[in-house]
């Protein structure tokens, strides 16, 4: 007999004379990291014993004690052999019969030696218990409830305990440990430093939470509800459900296993929890956000759900939470709850307590599930379309995208849709869960490029559905995406018409899609004149499709021109601001993209004494670091520029989004008095301005969308602004340096050495932080909310841009020329013009 054989399991006195099969595992050595899972382990078999010290957890390590393998769920084994245990493993009290993947379960009836206990029920009582804790069968603890036929009232305690049996008792502790042990598995610890993983534990068990609804939290929201207005108090509760990797954890303080399938005061169960479900109130009005219920499972039934978001309801309704709507997504459980409340298609509402709440359903998740299901089915439309001269109701299909896909990639000259990979059409599971790529696939340049492949008849008229579908899904999502801050309510008066200038030369990418927000803005009166300089010009037939697809607009087309100076823009636009017919006019550029808010916004801000309205200038998201850059620099150096240019009363107007009251412009002359400078939108705003007349900035930015960015094109765009400045504006080029970080920084840094003795780097070290900061608050202000690139991407983009900027400035004072589109030209001092090697168009 091998000395092996002699070996006793510590806890049910197992050897391996009696069952050859058992497999023993060495009591773990506390060493620096393992005192939590040593201390699990002594508690686990001697639980009325002292064992705070480290020296006593480690003689049972150096005295060889072991556990036999019956005492560990299967979950916590390496594999199925269960030969090796994991690295966290704690020995736990469960019940070994019901465990299907336990060897032993054959035989655990007969050797008596399997069963279950009340996982939270500490370890001391089971010991003191008059029945072998081992011997006990399970109930099932968590058994689906009926479905609730009242209201369910706020948990009280001390009713649930009179009824419920023992295994259900809400926990008396609430320690902060129950929530770390349940977060941490979820990481893969493997992949963190021991003290990475001791600092997310430590940091987590700051924070004081439990299972089921949050004490602690409904005081603080009750505390919260009282100082806040009964507008601010309005919220919606949202819930969702993740994924956790199974992991059980013992918890010294409050003497449990953490891991467990847990409902808070619903009880708890010997199931080891795969899922974290989580509640979260967030305010309407004002910006607040709470989380108020955590609950561990492994599959929650519907029933039991719906008890669980009544009861939050209800106590949300006890601590004057005034929530008007609830946030989920499609999984069948939250259907069925949905379903179970009342919910239906209908009437997507329901009542509790007598007060009416809306089911709203996550529209990114709504998003990906409209991609999937057509992925799967076709979907008829109510769209007719045309289909071997008959007239057919529309069918939406995924393969007339993917044909559009294969057909717009293999297009050297112009993509329509260039953000759109073979990942959009065929993604894996992982992608499947991305909402961006949902959501560019339903985008407006997807429609676009269907509609123009239909009209070159490389694609069939039936994909017209298609078209119509995705155009569809962009909106509501557009609809949900952005911020409405634009007061709609009626006005006093009727609002005063506009029309609307669009300069066009060429076709950028985001052209057509640019084109079409144009045609589609909420604002009661308004014409659109588009202005192309050659009727030979791709743009001509764009905007030709745009005025047949949506007919019902007021839309022109001027091409040709008038030569009225030598700004090309001014003398596309002029035949089309001679025919304008309403007071107000935009000009916009050809690569701005409006929401349909934002002429009303604009609107909004002509008050009587004002006679240019212009927005900010700022960029669309789009991907790539020259994009970043283009975020970055608009977002911080820019818009610092212009916020303080218009506070201190300076010339700021930058002409790409800009609406003019036409009699002041009368008053300068018309557009034709500024056709001799490059920079009419500077003299343009001196001249009225000087006339008592005011300029505003308003509260949308203008969104240049032009898709065809590289870091060599925005450089030479500033070059060129510089240089109009510097020509309008000399000392410009002394004085906007100042405004810059690095040049004021290096300077501030050397005065403050000259004058106070400071040491220079460390002073420019702490200027440059500080900058940074507040220019990334300036971008998120000016974004309204995050921008879609990362910290780092912002580092590395503000980096650039910083750096670069007295470099662009310094090329622009070193080259007299400037060049725009095809043209090129020389500046005078003072801002004027001339054309070099004119052509003779203009
Ligand atoms: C801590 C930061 C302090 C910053 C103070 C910045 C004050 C800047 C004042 C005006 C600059 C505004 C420029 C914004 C427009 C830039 C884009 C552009 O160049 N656009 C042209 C083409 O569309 C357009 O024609 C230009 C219009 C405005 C020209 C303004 C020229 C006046 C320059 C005065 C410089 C004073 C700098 C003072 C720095 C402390
Ligand atoms: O030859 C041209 C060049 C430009 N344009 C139009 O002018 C608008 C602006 O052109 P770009 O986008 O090339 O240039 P920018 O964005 O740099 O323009 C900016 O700088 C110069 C100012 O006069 C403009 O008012 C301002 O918008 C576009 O709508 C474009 O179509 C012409 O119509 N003809």
């Amino acid at each position: 007999m091998s000395v092996n054989n002699y070996r006793k399991c510590a806890k049910c006195g197992k050897t391996r004379a009696e069952d050859m099969t058992v497999t023993y595992h060495r009591f773990p050595n506390p060493g620096k990291d393992n005192n939590t899972k040593a201390h699990a382990w002594a508690k686990y078999c001697w639980p009325n014993n002292d064992w705070s010290s480290r020296e006593s957890l480690y003689s049972l390590h150096k005295t060889n004690k072991v556990l036999c393998g019956r005492h560990f769920h299967s979950s916590q084994f390496y594999d199925s052999t269960r030969k090796k245990l994991s690295k966290f493993a704690v020995p736990e009290l469960t019940d070994l019969l019901n465990d299907e993947t336990n060897v032993f379960n054959q035989n655990a009836a007969a050797s008596n030696v399997a069963g279950l206990q009340k996982s939270r029920v500490p370890f001391s009582r089971i010991e003191n218990s008059p029945v072998s804790p081992i011997l006990v069968k399970p109930t099932n603890i968590l058994s689906p409830l009926k479905r609730p036929t009242d209201p369910i009232q706020p948990s009280k305690s001390t009713d649930k305990e009179q009824n419920a049996p023992e295994e259900m008792l809400p926990s008396k502790s609430t320690s902060t440990k129950n929530v770390q042990s349940q977060v941490l598995p979820y990481h893969d610890e493997s992949h963190l430093t021991k003290s990475a993983s001791k600092k997310c534990k430590s940091i987590l068990s700051a924070i004081n939470v439990s299972k089921g609804l949050i004490d602690t939290y409904l005081h603080l929201l009750k505390k919260m509800t009282g100082n806040q207005t009964d507008e601010e108090n309005i919220c919606i509760l949202s819930f969702d459900e993740i994924s956790i990797r199974k992991h059980l954890d013992y918890d010294s303080k409050s003497d449990e296993i953490q891991g467990f399938k847990d409902h808070g005061n619903h009880g708890r169960s010997n199931e080891i929890a795969t899922k974290a479900l989580v509640f979260m109130l967030a305010g309407i009005r004002k910006k607040w956000k709470q989380p108020i219920a955590f609950y561990f499972s492994h599959t929650l039934t519907a029933d039991r759900m719906t008890v669980i978001l009544k009861e939050i309801l209800t106590e949300c309704i006890n601590s004057n939470v005034n929530v008007v709507a609830t946030v989920c997504d499609l999984s069948t459980v939250n259907l069925k709850v949905l379903k179970t409340v009342g919910v239906t298609t209908s009437e997507p509402f329901f009542l509790h307590c007598e007060k009416e709440i809306v089911a709203i359903l996550d529209p990114p998740h709504l998003l990906k599930c409209t991609r999937n299901l057509l992925m799967k089915h076709n979907v008829e439309c109510t769209t007719d379309v045309q289909c071997n001269d008959k007239t057919v109701k529309g069918t939406a299909k995924w393969s007339h995208i993917e044909a559009f896909h294969l057909l717009d990639k293999s297009n050297a000259n112009f993509v329509f849709a260039p953000a759109l990979t073979d990942h959009h059409l065929h993604p894996n599971v992982k992608q499947q869960m991305r909402v961006k790529l949902a959501a560019q696939v339903f985008s407006h340049s997807v429609t676009a490029g269907i509609l123009a492949k239909i009209a070159s008849n490389e694609l069939p008229t039936e994909a017209h559905a298609t078209a119509t579908f995705v155009q569809n899904f962009d909106k509501l999502f557009d609809a949900w995406k952005l911020h409405r801050t634009v007061d709609r309510s009626p006005p006093e008066q009727p609002y005063p018409g506009v029309s609307i200038l669009k300069p066009l030369t060429g076709v950028d990418p985001n052209l057509f899609t640019n084109l079409e927000t144009f045609f589609t803005l909420d604002y009661p009166t308004y014409e659109l004149l588009f202005c192309v300089e050659n009727e030979r010009d791709p743009a001509v037939m764009l905007v030709n499709s745009l005025k047949h697809k949506h007919p019902h607009v007021d839309a022109k087309l001027f091409t040709g021109g008038m030569r009225v100076g030598v700004n090309p823009k001014i003398n596309n636009m002029q035949p089309a601001y001679l025919a304008a017919k309403y007071p107000l006019v935009l000009i916009s550029d050809a690569g701005i993209r409006m929401r349909d808010d934002s002429l009303l916004d604009m609107v909004q801000h002509m008050r009587e004494d004002v006679a240019i309205v212009h927005q900010m200038p700022f960029t669309c998201d789009a991907e790539g670091f020259a994009a970043v850059y283009e975020k970055v620099f608009f977002g911080t150096a820019q818009a610092r520029m212009y916020m303080c240019a218009d506070l201190l009363g300076i010339n700021c107007h930058v002409g790409m989004s800009s609406m003019v009251r036409r009699c002041a412009l009368e008053e300068s002359g018309g557009l034709r008095a500024f056709g001799d400078y490059l920079a009419e939108d500077y003299f343009l705003a001196k001249d009225i301005t000087s006339r008592q007349w005011k300029m505003r900035v308003c509260s949308l930015p203008a969104l240049q969308n032009t898709g065809t960015r590289s870091v060599g094109a925005l450089q030479a765009r500033l070059r060129r602004w510089a240089r109009l400045r510097i020509a309008m504006v000399p000392t410009t080029a002394l004085l906007e340096p100042l405004s810059e970080c690095m040049p004021l920084g290096a300077g501030a840094a050397w005065a403050a050495g000259q004058l106070f003795g400071a040491e220079p780097l460390p002073f420019f070290l702490v200027h440059v932080l500080a900058w940074f900061l507040s220019d990334w608050l300036m971008l998120r202000a000016v974004q309204n909310g995050s921008p879609p690139f990362t910290k780092v991407q912002f580092l590395l983009g503000w980096v650039w841009s910083e750096c670069c900027a007295p470099f662009v400035l310094a090329a622009a004072l070193l080259s007299p020329e400037i060049s725009w589109r095809t043209r090129s030209y020389r500046l005078d001092w003072g801002g004027r013009a001339h054309e070099l090697n004119p052509k003779l168009k203009f």
